[in-house]
């Protein structure tokens, strides 16, 4: 089964690789959502798979490095998009949690979702 977590988060960024004149290469910022999600068997004494607290520890340090900075100011977050923030996120976390998918929400209608390295 699959539960997951979601995190918000403020930060700056501007998209340094997009064509002149594209609005995204200014400075802008967004609230952005996170939601990690993880993997396994449902424990049949506990009955989950996993206490989301467990999970929310696991993100803290993450939500850390990203809340209220200039993305493009974080080591490996040089080209800031949804996808390459889903990538950094899960690189983060992949050793830590059972990781099924990272999906990053820049605003109310766009985001991706990451299911890791296939
Ligand atoms: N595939 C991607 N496309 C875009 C990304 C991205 O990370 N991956 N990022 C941006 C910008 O960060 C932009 O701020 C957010 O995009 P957009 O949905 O266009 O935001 P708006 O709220 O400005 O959308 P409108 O509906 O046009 O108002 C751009 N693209
Ligand atoms: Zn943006």
């Amino acid at each position: 089964m699959e539960i997951f977590r979601e995190f918000t988060f403020e930060a700056a960024h501007r998209l340094p690789e997009v064509p002149p004149g594209h609005k995204c290469a200014r400075l802008h910022g967004h609230s952005y959502r996170l939601e990690v999600h993880v993997t396994g068997d449902v424990d049949p004494h506990l009955g989950w798979v996993m206490d989301f607290a467990d999970i929310k520890a696991a993100v803290r340090p993450v939500i850390e490095q990203l809340d209220h900075y200039y993305l493009n100011e974080v080591p490996g977050l040089e080209n800031p998009t949804s996808e390459n923030l889903a990538r950094w996120a899960w690189d983060q976390l992949t050793n830590a949690l059972p990781l099924s998918a990272i999906v990053v929400r820049e605003t109310c209608t766009s985001g991706c979702v990451y299911r890791g390295p296939v």
